[in-house]
């Protein structure tokens, strides 16, 4: 039986989780704070872990660096509201496995989780991915070992660009450096050139080096022999040597350290490398491409990241733009993805409904291609019509023309003044269907025009507004409030219902 750390501070939704998921037939532990979730993790040493983002006592993304940096196998979910999705995006950069957002449907977290377990169970290493030439024995190795997806293509003038760049840079032996947004497809253009490449028949390894910790990246990436340093107790192979004749992929390359950096330099100048605590060159035949959100020669400007080494790697760059400037491309990857989560989950969903076409293209897709693959998936498992609706989106989709303006609540304003530093958000035109609370529903009578409804409806919006801004958690949304927790149950009580699926 899979053991499942469930880490909320509301203790509520903990029971409920634990409720729904021991049902499931999964073992649960609870924890209510960053403190007892790290020691939940050494006594129940659990199988995944399903977090929330926001604890009192610790940031989500520290905790789940906590957690990577002493289980990095261990797949865990990150459970996010409305307003913290592109936070929750990023968060996926440090190793989480998936995330889902509140309000929770029992299903989604269902597919999540056993995907999780179902990957977890054949991966080793989750820094690198490493894709193997189906017969290749000889590289039997610690990383995961995977089949690519299918790389779609579009005929627009963005897409024919790319494509275009491909088919030249492919055949040579040329490092390349891929410049894009967090989830923009860098890697899969990575992916594309290896499989278009005279080295096709070797590995491809993708590395994601803002995943690697300081201490363990040289190790990651020149493996290390036997008793080299204390914990090197057996001798390691690194990804370098994993992808010897074949392709290497460093992405968020500008976060390796000064010292990693210099060894890289070497590996790239002199085509060799030596294990940690080795005395044996070995020699490298493997082609260089490397991916960064942030311009490498800015970082060099600011010392962060070697001139010489941008010089080595930049004899070929590929830009990719974000999905909020690729518009037509939008619609044929939804579909796609449509189509994939569709055969997943045994479906046969037919499309978008024109609403859903119109909302996609006004969101501004802060973590492209990777949220769109989410939000279809998600769609897709809870849509129980031919076409999917405006109602199976999430809220801050739906409702993002009014997130922008301010209409919803402070902290999604916050949070959208993050987004309009991404370059040129589009202006919304579309004014989005207001989702159906789905969480906790007014089921009161009310008279329009009496005082006392109308006092009413403003004790309801109140309270929905304080759970919302405090992401649902009832401790919290009490304290916004000014009232105790209690009377903010009996006031839910009142007007009915609270998540009454899980
Ligand atoms: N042309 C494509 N065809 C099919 N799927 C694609 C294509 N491009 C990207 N994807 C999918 O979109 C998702 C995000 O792509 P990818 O991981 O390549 O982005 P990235 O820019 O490397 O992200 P990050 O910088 O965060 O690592 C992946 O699930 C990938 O399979």
């Amino acid at each position: 039986m899979s053991k499942i750390l469930v880490i909320d501070d509301d203790v509520d939704m903990c029971l409920l989780l634990k409720r729904f998921l021991s049902k499931n037939g999964y073992e649960v532990t609870l924890a209510h704070n960053g403190k007892k979730a790290l020691e939940e993790l050494e006594n129940a040493e659990p199988n995944l872990v399903l977090c929330d983002f926001r604890l009192e006592d610790i940031d989500g993304k520290e905790l789940l660096i906590k957690i990577k940096e002493r289980y990095p196998r261990t797949p865990v979910i990150i459970v996010t509201g409305y307003s913290d999705i592109k936070v929750a995006v990023d968060v996926m950069k440090l190793g989480a496995y998936d995330y889902v957002t509140k309000p929770l449907f029992p299903d989604e977290i269902l597919l999540s989780i056993k995907s999780a377990l179902q990957k977890s169970a054949t991966k080793q290493e989750n820094v690198a991915t490493v894709i193997m030439p189906e017969d290749d024995s000889k590289n039997s190795t610690k990383s995961k070992t995977i089949t690519s997806g299918q790389y779609i293509f579009s005929d627009s003038p963005e897409f024919k660009n790319i494509l275009k760049q491909i088919d030249l840079v492919s055949p040579t032996n040329y490092s390349i450096l891929i410049y894009g947004e967090s989830g923009s497809g860098k890697e899969a253009i990575a992916q594309e050139i290896h499989k278009r490449s005279k080295r096709k028949d070797m590995p491809f390894v993708a590395i994601d080096c803002g995943a690697l910790s300081k201490e363990l990246a040289g190790s990651e990436l020149f493996g290390h022999e036997k008793g080299s340093f204390t914990g090197a107790l057996n001798q390691k192979i690194g990804n370098f040597e994993i992808a010897n004749g074949g392709t290497i992929f460093l992405d968020e390359v500008a976060n390796l350290s000064y010292d990693v950096q210099v060894a890289l330099l070497r590996v790239v100048q002199e085509r060799k490398m030596r294990r940690i605590g080795g005395n044996k060159d070995i020699d490298l035949d493997v082609r260089i491409i490397i991916a960064s959100n942030e311009r490498l020669l800015d970082a060099a400007k600011k010392g962060k990241f070697r001139e010489d080494l941008y010089h080595r790697f930049n004899e070929f760059s590929i830009e990719v733009p974000p999905l909020r400037e690729r518009k037509y491309d939008m619609m044929i990857f939804a579909k796609h993805f449509l189509k994939l989560t569709n055969d997943e989950l045994s479906k046969n969903i037919k499309g978008f409904s024109p609403e859903v076409e119109a909302i996609f293209k006004t969101y501004v897709w802060p973590g492209n291609l990777r949220e769109l693959k989410n939000v279809v998936k998600r769609a897709t498992l809870l849509c129980d019509t031919e076409y999917i609706m405006p109602t199976v989106l999430p809220f801050e989709i739906t409702n993002f023309t009014k997130l922008q303006f301010g209409e919803v609540s402070e902290e999604a304003t916050s949070n959208l003044q993050v987004r309009q530093a991404d370059p040129a958000p589009p202006v919304a035109t579309y004014s989005a269907p207001v989702l159906p609370e789905p969480v906790f529903t007014k089921q009161l009578e009310i008279n329009e025009h009496s005082l006392k409804g109308a006092s009413i409806d403003a004790e309801y919006e109140m309270i929905v507004e304080a759970l919302r801004k405090a992401n649902y958690n009832k401790s919290k949304a009490a304290k916004i409030l000014n009232v105790d927790r209690k009377t903010l149950y009996n006031k839910m009580k009142q007007y009915k219902q609270f998540n009454s699926d899980l």
